[in-house]
């Protein structure tokens, strides 16, 4: 099988090697679309790679009828509908390590060339103005330098500005004493952090709290003449206030890298003397352009092959440790949720999963997504994956509820998927046995020991003499091999459960067959 690629950002060659390279890829790139080129193009690609140049909108994602995965060359992920992949069942990657460094040293050099005046100075003498009066800029030592959002990049500036002997104080909501303590740093609420500074900096994502987080009102609450640096996503100042901020003498200057909207030739920010501002070159250079297109590359070659993937953005990441413990699950707790609700043979309303012995201690999510994955593609077919499954099971109105239990019931590890429906309550548990696979050990409150896989039938009969026999001619009439069989029952002439598996699918007129004998009472084709 080969998977289409669009590459619709410029991406560093060196670094989407490990696709070019991959045997099973076909890579397109195409860097100067148009929006409604771009939802032509899309229909058969099997992964999308931008960094923020295309705006990945709902419309694009859902004409991507092939589309698994959309890769970020990079961190913010304002420029894909998030809601629209996950919906589509998309999986967004992105690459958040690759370009910290470079985003910290460009912002060093913005505030740099702030404090000195050098891009207006250069500018000047460019024009044959010779002007040292003009330009006299301030120290940054002993300043103090405000970061908002101390992340991956607001902790390497806060730790560079150190260097540059400024004091620093941060406001992060997930700052603690301990770790500003570590840091050498001191921390405050955002209007304590912004009233403090002579600098200013923001480094936290666009997200609806934080767009406009420095707007007019927090302009009052600066110092006069302050300093404001934006090297992580336009909208996070309000540049019409900024503007004002500046004209008012509030601000002594700005530096800026990013934009409410891009690209663009002409701002109004841009005709004040006192704004420094570069095309969002933040991210722009050899090395990080290299590594976040070697770590895109490597997620969507991994995605693409059924492997776990790193960077993960619409579905939370496992650990590393965590993941090696339930791997081995997944195809258990997929087959017990198609299983069951095989079994039901109706709509679930409610999802109730319970795991107990060596799951009773690790984070489970990525199994109960697995097993609702196993459930719903009954109902709703291949389109069902682990990005989409909780998602559809809301929107479908149905609640997936997830416990664990110290009732091991004799296991070393049980996972036990309870579905109910408008008519019936059924559960089905399973264990995965030290190195002989998954196993079927209790359906409802009977006890069995079916692998889950292939072709089943599971018929609930009463206890009497001469069932599995007629059962067995029956099959035998229509040529169907049993390979297994188990039977367990409630007590001595009461209901009982058989469990057969045979070597192919039981069509109709043996199920019909089937439930035309009297001492049946149920009879349900299982194809794992
Ligand atoms: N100009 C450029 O080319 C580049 C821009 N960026 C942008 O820089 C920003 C930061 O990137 P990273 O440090 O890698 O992200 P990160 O996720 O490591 O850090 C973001 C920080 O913001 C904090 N935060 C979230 N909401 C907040 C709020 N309301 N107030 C204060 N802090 C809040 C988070 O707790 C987190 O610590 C992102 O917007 C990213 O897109 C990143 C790379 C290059
Ligand atoms: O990684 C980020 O968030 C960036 O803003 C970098 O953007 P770019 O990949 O240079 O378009």
């Amino acid at each position: 099988m080969t998977y289409k690629v669009l590459i619709s950002d410029p991406l560093s060659e060196d670094g989407i090697k490990p696709l070019t390279q991959a045997e099973n890829i076909e890579i397109v790139m195409q860097t100067d679309l148009t929006p409604e080129e771009l939802e032509e193009k899309i229909v058969d690609f099997d992964a999308l790679l931008v960094r923020s140049g295309t705006q990945v909108t709902r419309s694009v994602i859902s004409k991507a009828k092939n589309l698994k995965i959309i890769g970020r060359a990079g961190v913010g992920v304002d420029n894909i509908d998030l809601d629209a992949a996950t919906e589509h069942g998309v999986i967004v990657v992105n690459a958040p390590n690759g370009n910290t460094n470079s985003a910290a040293e460009h912002t060093m050099a913005m505030i740099m060339a702030i404090s000195r005046n050098i891009p207006q100075a250069y500018h000047a003498l460019k024009n044959h103005k010779w002007d040292r009066k003009k330009y006299v800029g301030v120290e940054l030592r002993d300043k103090t330098l405000g970061v908002v959002g101390l992340g991956r990049i607001g902790a390497e500036v806060a730790t560079r500005a150190k260097g540059q002997r400024m004091n620093v104080v941060a406001y992060d909501p997930f700052l603690t004493p301990e770790k500003a303590e570590k840091m050498g740093i001191g921390y405050g609420t955002f209007e304590e952090v912004i009233s403090q500074a002579d600098f200013i900096t923001v480094h936290t994502p666009l997200l609806k709290e934080t767009r406009h987080m420095v707007n007019a009102k927090a302009f009052q609450l600066m110092k006069n003449g302050v300093y404001i640096v934006n090297c992580a996503r336009g909208g996070i100042i309000d540049e019409d206030a900024l503007y004002d901020a500046i004209v008012s003498g509030k601000v002594a200057g700005a530096a800026l890298d990013v934009f409410e909207e891009e690209p663009f030739v002409d701002h109004k920010l841009l005709e004040l003397p006192e704004v420094v501002a570069t095309p969002h070159l933040g991210a722009s250079t050899i090395e990080a352009q290299e590594i976040v297109a070697v770590d895109v590359s490597h997620d969507v070659l991994r995605y693409l092959t059924g492997d776990t993937v790193k960077n993960p953005v619409n579905l939370p990441s496992v650990a590393k440790d965590v993941m090696t413990v339930i791997e081995p699950y997944f195809q258990l707790s997929e087959k017990l949720g198609a299983f069951l609700i095989d079994l039901v043979g109706e709509v679930a309303e409610e999802i109730n999963l319970s795991y107990s012995g060596d799951l009773y201690d690790i984070e489970v999510a990525p199994l109960t997504r697995n097993t609702v994955k196993g459930i719903l593609k009954r109902h709703l077919g291949s389109s069902v994956n682990d990005v989409n499954a909780l998602y559809l099971a809301e929107r479908k109105g149905i609640t997936v509820n997830e416990n664990k239990t110290s009732k091991t019931q004799g296991f070393t590890n049980l996972i036990t998927v309870e579905v109910k429906t408008k008519t019936q309550t059924r559960t089905v548990s399973g264990t995965l046995l030290n190195g002989l696979g998954s196993r079927i050990v209790k359906v409802d409150n009977y006890s069995v020991d079916v692998t889950p896989k292939g072709h089943m039938v599971v018929i609930q009969h009463n206890d009497q003499p001469g069932v599995i026999g007629r059962m067995g001619s029956l099959l035998a009439d229509h040529g169907i091999n049993i390979a297994t069989m188990q039977v367990d029952r409630s007590d001595i002439g009461g209901d009982a459960i058989m469990m057969v598996t045979i070597d192919r699918h039981l069509d109709d007129e043996a199920l019909d067959a089937l439930k035309g004998l009297d001492v049946i009472k149920e009879v349900v084709a299982i194809d794992l």
